[in-house]
C-alpha cells in the first residue's frame, strides 16, 4: 500500500470522527500503521506484566512512585466526577499505580487499564498515555481517535512528567469508560492534570537536585519562589545539571547553554553576587533582574541548602537587596483589573489583611484566588515581604506536616540531617497562603489550629516552640461547611480561618474580558517575540466561551494561539482544536438556552422567597454576593 493511500484513509477516518485538524492524532495513526504495523481492527489482549515485574518497575522508577502516591489520590478526589480513574505510568507507559471507584474497576480492567499493563503506542496504538509520551505535552485521546477500534470506548487525558534532564519519566492519565463524555468535557481535566504533572515534576526535581544550587526564575518578580517559577539546578562548577520544563520553555532562546556563563553571561560567582543566596526555599532574599543571553530579562533568586554553602561560596556576604522596579509597582495600592467586583474585593481584602483579619477565599478553579491573594498581600504587607503559597492538595499527605511545620534534624526517615524550619516559619513577617485548605489532613489541621492560637510553631520531633508572626489567607474550592458536617474539616479551625470571606467571580461573570485578554497577551508576548493581539472575530469567540477552567484556561488558550499567530494577530485558526469544539458544541443555542434556563430558575426562586435576598441565597446554597452577581449578569430586577 502506498504512503498516499495510508494518508488518505487516515485523513478520511479523522474527518469522519470530526477531528480532521488534529495533527497529533494524525501523526500517531501514521506511526501505528507504518512503523508498528497495526491495523484498526487488530484485536489484542492487554499485555500485563506479572506483579513481581511491576514491583521492580516501581522500584526502578526511584522516588517517583513514592512521591506520586498521595498526589494521584488527591487528583482523583479533585476530578470530582463519576466514571473516571487516575493512572500513573513510567516512561514506557507501564501502569504503576491506579485509583478508581471499586465498582468501576472491572470495566477498566476489561479495557486493559490496570497496574502492570503496557500502554505504549507501539503496543496499544494511539492512546492517551502512549501518545502523550511521544508528544511530550498534555493530550486528550477521545473515543474513535484511538487507533485500535477496541479502545474506542475510552476517553483519556494525559500529561507528561519530566525529569530534570527534560526526558518524560512518567505520565499522569485520567481515563473514563463512559459513552456520554464529550471531548470538551476534558478541557477542565486537562488543565488540572497538567498542574498536577507540574507539581509532581517539582517534587521530583527538588528531591533529585537536593545538593545543588537552585535558581528560581520568572518573568514577573512576584512569582519567583511561587509554585509557578522555573527551576534550574546548578553544580559547584557552574554547569547546569537539570531544569524543569517551565525553565526549558522560558529559556528556549538560550537552549544550547550548558553552564551559567553561556546562559547569563557571567560565572557562578557573578550569579551569586548578583542575586544573593537564600537558604532552602527561603523567601528572605528578594528576586532580582537577570538578563538572559539570547535576549530577555527574567527575575531570579538562588537557594542553597545550608550544608552545601561551602561547596559553592567562600562565605562572601550577600549583597544588599534592592527592590526591583516591578515589585515596587505592586505597592501602588491598585490592580490593573477593570472588573468592578474584582476591584472591590481587592480593596476589601487589602483592608482586612492590613487589620490582620484572616481571609478565606472561594471561587472556581483557576479564577485567580492565589493571584488576588498576592495582590492584597503586596498592598497590605508589602511585595518585598515573604508570601508563602502552599497548595495543600498538591502535597503528598505524608509530607504535608513536615513541609508546613518543619522538622528537627533526623526527626524521621528521609528528614534532612540539619532539619528544616518549615514553610510557616518562612512566612514570618509576611503572608501564608494555604490553597485548597479543605484537602489538609485532619492531623495537620489540629497542628495548624495550635499555631494560629499560640502564634508559635513547633517543628516535628522538636520540643522547642518558635514564635511566628504572619497574616493568613486560605482558599478552597470545596464547601468547608459541608466538609465540617462530613467530619473532614475541623469546625474550630473553620471559625479561626474565616475571619472574612471573599468570593471571586468566575471568568464568565467578569465584565472586563477584552481588557484582561489584552493584558495577558502583553505578558505572554513579553516572553516571546513582539506584540500579539486578537482579531475581532476571535475576541467574539472568546467572549462566548464558558471558561470552566477560568483564567488558567484562558492563559493556556492564549499561550497556544501566540505560538501560531504570525504577524502578531491571533485568528480563529490559531486557537486550539478542542476550543473550537467547545464553542461549536455550545453555539449560541446551547449556551443561551442554558443561561435562559438558569435565569428563569433564579427568578422562580426569588419569587418563591418574595425577593428576600438572604433567604433566596440560602435556598440556593450560594452567598448573597454571588446571588447579586448572578442577578446582574442575567439582568434580573424586581418588577415594580
Ligand atoms: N487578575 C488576573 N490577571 C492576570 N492573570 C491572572 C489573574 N487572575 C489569575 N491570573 C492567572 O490565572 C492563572 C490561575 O490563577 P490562580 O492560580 O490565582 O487561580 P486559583 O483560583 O488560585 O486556582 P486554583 O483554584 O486551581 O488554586 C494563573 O496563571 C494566574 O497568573
Amino acid at each position: 500500500m502506498s504512503g498516499n493511500h495510508y494518508g488518505g484513509r487516515i485523513e478520511a477516518a479523522l474527518q469522519l470522527s470530526g477531528v480532521a485538524q488534529n495533527r497529533a492524532v494524525l501523526e500517531s495513526w501514521q506511526r501505528c500503521e507504518q512503523r508498528f504495523g497495526l491495523a484498526h481492527d487488530t484485536l489484542r489482549r492487554p499485555e500485563v506484566m506479572p506483579e513481581s515485574q511491576t514491583r521492580q518497575r516501581r522500584d526502578r522508577s526511584g522516588r517517583l512512585y513514592h512521591h506520586a502516591h498521595d498526589l494521584v489520590r488527591t487528583l482523583y478526589r479533585k476530578i470530582d466526577a463519576s466514571g473516571y480513574a487516575v493512572f500513573l505510568t513510567d516512561n514506557d507507559g507501564v501502569i504503576l499505580d491506579s485509583v478508581a471507584a471499586h465498582t468501576l474497576l472491572p470495566s477498566f480492567r476489561t479495557n486493559g487499564l490496570l497496574p502492570g499493563a503496557v500502554w505504549s503506542e507501539e503496543r496499544e496504538g494511539t492512546n492517551g498515555i502512549g501518545t502523550c509520551i511521544v508528544e511530550g505535552r498534555p493530550i486528550t485521546i477521545h473515543k474513535d481517535e484511538h487507533f485500535l477500534v477496541q479502545h474506542a470506548v475510552l476517553t483519556c487525558t494525559a500529561a507528561p512528567v519530566f525529569d530534570p534532564e527534560g526526558q518524560v519519566c512518567s505520565v499522569l492519565d485520567v481515563s473514563a469508560v463512559r459513552d456520554d463524555i464529550k471531548r470538551t468535557d476534558c478541557l477542565r481535566v486537562r488543565s488540572l492534570i497538567a498542574d498536577y504533572a507540574d507539581a509532581l515534576e517539582r517534587i521530583l526535581f527538588f528531591d533529585e537536585c537536593a545538593s545543588d544550587l537552585i535558581l528560581h526564575l520568572h518573568p514577573d518578580a512576584q512569582h519567583v519562589g511561587s509554585t509557578r517559577d522555573a527551576l534550574i539546578s546548578i553544580g559547584p562548577d557552574g554547569n547546569i545539571r537539570g531544569a524543569t520544563s517551565t525553565a526549558r520553555r522560558l529559556l528556549a532562546a538560550a537552549d544550547n547553554a550548558r553552564d551559567v556563563q553561556s546562559m547569563f553571561g557571567f560565572d557562578l560567582d557573578g550569579l551569586i553576587a548578583t542575586l544573593g543566596v537564600g537558604e532552602g526555599a527561603s523567601t528572605s532574599v528578594s528576586a532580582k533582574a537577570l538578563p538572559v543571553n539570547g535576549g530577555g530579562l527574567l527575575f531570579g533568586r538562588v537557594t542553597l541548602p545550608e550544608k552545601q554553602r561551602r561547596k559553592f561560596i567562600s562565605m562572601r556576604p550577600a549583597p544588599v537587596s534592592r527592590p526591583s522596579a516591578r515589585s515596587a509597582a505592586n505597592e501602588t495600592g491598585d490592580i490593573p483589573d477593570q472588573d468592578p467586583v474584582i476591584r472591590r474585593l481587592y480593596k476589601v481584602g487589602s483592608k482586612l489583611l492590613t487589620n490582620r483579619i484572616n481571609v478565606l477565599m472561594s471561587g472556581e478553579t483557576g479564577s485567580g484566588k492565589e493571584h488576588m491573594a498576592r495582590a492584597i498581600h503586596a498592598a497590605a504587607v508589602g511585595a518585598r515581604k515573604p508570601f508563602v503559597a502552599i497548595n495543600c492538595a498538591a502535597l503528598p499527605e505524608s509530607l504535608i506536616e513536615s513541609e508546613l511545620f518543619g522538622h528537627a534534624g533526623g526527626a524521621f526517615t528521609g528528614a534532612a540531617r540539619d532539619g528544616f524550619g518549615g514553610r510557616i516559619k518562612q512566612a514570618d513577617g509576611g503572608t501564608l497562603f494555604l490553597d485548597e485548605i479543605g484537602d489538609m489532613p485532619l492531623s495537620a489541621q489540629g497542628r495548624l489550629l495550635r499555631v494560629l492560637e499560640q502564634r508559635t510553631v513547633e517543628p516535628l520531633g522538636s520540643t522547642k516552640s518558635v514564635p511566628v508572626n504572619f497574616r493568613l489567607i486560605c482558599a478552597s474550592n470545596v464547601d468547608l461547611t459541608r466538609a465540617v458536617a462530613d467530619g473532614k474539616f475541623r469546625e474550630d479551625l473553620l471559625y479561626r480561618i474565616k475571619g472574612a470571606r471573599l468570593s471571586l467571580p468566575a471568568l464568565r461573570e467578569r465584565s472586563d474580558l477584552p481588557d484582561l485578554i489584552a493584558r495577558l497577551l502583553r505578558g505572554i508576548s513579553r516572553d516571546m517575540a513582539g506584540d500579539v493581539r486578537c482579531s475581532d472575530d476571535v475576541l467574539e469567540l472568546l467572549s462566548r466561551h464558558d471558561w470552566p477552567g477560568n483564567i488558567r484556561e484562558l492563559v493556556n488558550v492564549l499561550q497556544y494561539a501566540c505560538v501560531f499567530a504570525e504577524g502578531g494577530l491571533i485568528l480563529r485558526s490559531h486557537l486550539p482544536d478542542d476550543f473550537h469544539e467547545a464553542i461549536t458544541c455550545d453555539p449560541n443555542h446551547a449556551g443561551s438556552i442554558l443561561k435562559r434556563a438558569e435565569a428563569d430558575a433564579l427568578r422562580q426562586v426569588l419569587d418563591d422567597h418574595r425577593w428576600h435576598i438572604s433567604k433566596t441565597a440560602k435556598a440556593l446554597g450560594i452567598s448573597r454576593n454571588t446571588l447579586y452577581r448572578k442577578m446582574d449578569r442575567f439582568d434580573i430586577r424586581r418588577e415594580a
